[in-house]
């Protein structure tokens, strides 16, 4: 029997009666019925006579393009071709951007099903947390994120957490041996009052009170918490632990005076030992594993970024508890939901389909965005629709962070009829009564040694895939070719929240990493056209370019904000004339599309100045990031250069953050990307006032009526870079534009008006 797809009228949280819930079984007997339901969208067969009408659109314009080429004598002859080029990469990116709205799903799960069917067989289930750098990513974030994974709503002997620090920091382990003693407070806490969010940060948050029936408890524990956080930052301000510290644990001994973050022996400690049974809260309740992991880095070998540690991560984490399940977090992730782990069982639990199912992604929500969401980070269109809409054709992506994974198809695993994999009861934990926790730590140290890896499939058939900064990516598929069924999970409870970049600088240097990255995929062997043939599906083969043609996308934008303009300067029309009936597919075209993004912006819960932040972004991503990432990656292509892996600051200082929160812009460095978001802002100022006035000087109206797309091109393109114009001339404060980005753009904004010029 398959879960049934039912066409679902309410959220996917109503819990719709299937039809089996009525017939077979009586109530109360729930035996048969499945742990979770997959639901079609609503509306869909509208939407696709919509897009039908704009297809047709699309045609028109091409037949206009072809059949209104200027001859070769005429002006304009070249402008024009690049304009239809343009408008082929368009149309084919729009004919992509369907395929994820052709089939949406939604997910829905039973956890209290599965709590009455399956409590007693439960799997071990491993977290990982992935940190690189203190200074990027603080500790107390860190610990944060790890204790709210600690105190999930889950049999604690059967939860494990690993935290892999690439910084090799002795701070992030202090700060870790810290949180392994106040967990001892603060999971009986989260338990006995039902606390939510388990990230203390985020529950002591400055606006939160408490009821009044906990009140004593939640002053102790709020104390307790920032007493701890007071000693954490006073030993990274004092920047070395102080000898008392030191002697508290034997761990410590690991970092000598040779050891630095490039450079040191792999480090293996087990704060909290799952089988120790002094190793109890304040209720006596056994507490989870916790383990401190920094692998071995030596500069003549390649660490490969976060798929290196995540790597280690399974290899240690299968020496000491080798949970079956595994969940995978970036530091900044903490856990909004206790019962998430229980809800992701549903999937790989369901007596019917759990056993295909290799992971259950969730999507990357963040708890910092701002209510009108400046740097268009929160996504809610990609998280509702666009993801959704790959998972409906079975292809869900794996996106690196808030996803669980089944062990065995993370490490390789092919999908076969006969796999069943419901062994999920099978721990090492067994195995390993006898050794000492110096014995499991001296094993693990092995496995995390840069040499282990050589000769093995590590990074390429095993784990996760090394050479890509988009390293989630190209595994997900890999794993999805391997047979395996993912699945995209998004409840309305929130099930992660992370942190976003806070400045315009870190946000497009992420989307820099994201778009090379994802270019580079389509370049190489896992081009899901070719490495996808026959294994996955089309749509989601094309669900997946959605993405990774982020980075071409940049030159026909750069072509259609540049050109235009130009040619609006030097009065050479490249669009049909208003009156004219060429006119009406632009026009149908360009609104339909809006009108569109705008109702799929706001039924996701964007605000209307949120969309309209949004397309500034985009047109500030295309002509930065993605153009950035699209030269990058054909140099690398070229074989000129080598993968890198900028990481995402996770705090900045008051003064930005004051800003952020306040939605303005942040500029304040000078880079390149700066001139050229500059650049254009200024050129199509330019332009739009050119041709106004050549509109008041010569009054020929035929000219003029031919130059109005023009002229509402520039419009727009002004509209959107207000913010830009202000941090240009008006702002005083840190986060303007520097005066030599001003000063360069003015200077190349003037040239290339006065080139189409004359
Ligand atoms: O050498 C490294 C570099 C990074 N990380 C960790 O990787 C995570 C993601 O890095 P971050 O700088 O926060 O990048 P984001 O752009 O926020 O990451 C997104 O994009 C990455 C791929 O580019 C995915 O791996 C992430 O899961 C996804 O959240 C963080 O926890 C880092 O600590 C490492 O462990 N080792
Ligand atoms: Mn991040």
């Amino acid at each position: 029997m398959r879960t049934i797809l039912t066409q679902c009228k309410g959220s996917c949280v109503s819990v719709c009666v299937c039809e089996r819930e009525m017939g077979k079984h009586g109530a109360g007997e729930d035996e048969g019925l499945p742990l979770f339901e997959t639901k079609v969208a609503r509306g869909r067969v509208a939407y696709k006579i919509f897009a039908s009408t704009v297809f047709v659109g699309i045609c028109l314009i091409w037949l206009y393009r072809v059949t209104n080429i200027p001859r070769a004598e005429e002006q304009g002859r070249s402008a024009w071709i690049g304009m239809f080029m343009a408008e082929l990469w368009f149309c084919f990116y729009w004919i992509i951007t369907q395929s994820v709205r052709w089939n949406v799903i939604y997910r829905c799960t039973f956890k209290d099903r599965l709590s009455r069917r399956c409590e007693d067989k439960l799997p071990g289930v491993d977290v990982f947390v992935c940190t690189a750098d203190p200074k990027l990513e603080p500790p107390t974030m860190v610990i944060n994120t790890v204790l709210s994974v600690m105190s999930y709503n889950y049999p604690t002997e059967k939860l494990s957490i690993y935290l892999s620090d690439d910084g090799g920091s002795e701070m992030t382990f202090y700060a870790l041996l810290e949180a392994s003693q106040f967990a001892k407070h603060w999971i009986p806490f989260c338990k006995k009052f039902k606390v939510e969010p388990r990230s203390p940060e985020a529950y002591f948050a400055p606006n939160s009170d408490p009821q009044d029936t906990m009140f004593a408890q939640w002053l102790a524990i709020k104390k307790l918490y920032e007493d701890m956080k007071n000693r954490i930052e006073a030993a990274i301000e004092k920047g070395s632990i102080s000898k008392d510290i030191r002697d508290q644990h034997k761990g410590f001994s690991e970092w000598n005076s040779k050891v630095s973050q490039k450079d040191h022996q792999s480090i293996v400690q087990i704060l909290i030992d799952g089988r120790n049974q002094y190793a109890v809260d304040d209720d006596g309740c056994q507490l989870p594993t916790l383990v401190y992991l920094a692998r071995e880095k030596r500069p003549q070998w390649p660490h490969n970024f976060k798929a290196g540690s995540m790597n280690a991560l399974i290899r240690v984490s299968s020496e000491i508890s080798n949970g079956a399940i595994i969940l995978n977090l970036d530091c900044d992730m903490y856990s909004n939901n206790s019962d998430a782990i229980r809800e992701a069982l549903c999937f790989f639990m369901d007596k019917e389909r759990g056993h295909e199912i290799s992971y259950v992604q969730h999507p990357q929500s963040y708890d910092n965005v701002t209510k009108n969401d400046l740097y268009s980070s929160a996504c809610n269109v990609v998280h509702k629709i666009e993801l959704a809409g790959i998972d409906g054709h079975g292809g869900a992506l794996y996106c690196g962070t808030g996803c669980f994974h089944r062990r065995e198809s993370l490490c390789g695993r092919k999908y076969s009829k006969d796999y069943r994999g419901d062994q999920w009861n099978i721990m090492v934990t067994d195995k390993h009564k006898d050794t000492t926790v110096d014995e499991l730590e001296e094993a693990s140290k092995v496995l995390a040694n840069c040499s282990y890896e050589k000769g093995t499939q590590w990074g390429k058939e095993m784990g996760l895939k090394y050479g890509c900064p988009v390293e989630d990516i190209i595994t997900g598929l890999a794993i999805q070719c391997r047979g395996w069924k993912p699945v995209y999970y998004h409840p309305d409870m929130k099930s992660f929240l992370g942190v976003v970049p806070t400045t315009l600088d870190q946000a497009l240097v992420q989307h820099k990493r994201w778009s090379e990255g994802l270019f580079q995929i389509f370049f190489s062997k896992y081009c899901p056209f070719i490495y996808g043939h026959g294994k996955i599906k089309l749509g989601a083969q094309m669900g997946y370019c959605l993405y990774l043609l982020w980075a071409p996308t940049s030159l026909p934008t750069l072509y259609y904000l540049v050109v235009p303009s130009l040619c609006l300067l030097r009065g050479i029309p490249l669009f049909p004339k208003v009156s004219s009936l060429w006119f009406l597919p632009f026009a149908y075209v360009f609104v339909a599309r809006n009108a569109c993004s705008i109702a799929e912006a706001l039924t996701c819960g964007d605000t209307l100045k949120a969309w309209w932040n949004l397309q500034r972004m985009w047109v500030i991503r295309r002509t930065t990031s993605y153009a950035f990432a699209f030269i990058d990656t054909i140099i690398r292509q070229l074989g000129f250069s080598q993968t890198a892996f900028a990481i995402t600051a996770k705090v900045v200082d008051e003064d930005v953050l004051g800003r952020y929160e306040q939605e303005v812009l942040e500029f304040g460095s000078s880079s390149v990307m700066f001139t050229i978001i500059a650049t254009l802002a200024l050129l199509n100022l330019f332009s739009l006032i050119g041709g106004i006035k050549k509109i008041v000087w010569d009054v020929k109206l035929s000219a003029f009526e031919s130059l109005i797309p023009h002229m509402i091109l520039c419009w727009l393109m002004v509209m959107v870079n207000v913010p830009v114009y202000q941090a240009l001339f008006f702002r005083k404060d840190k986060g303007r534009m520097p005066n030599t980005v001003l000063f360069k753009s003015i200077v190349i904004a003037s040239l290339a008006c006065l080139m189409s010029v004359y």
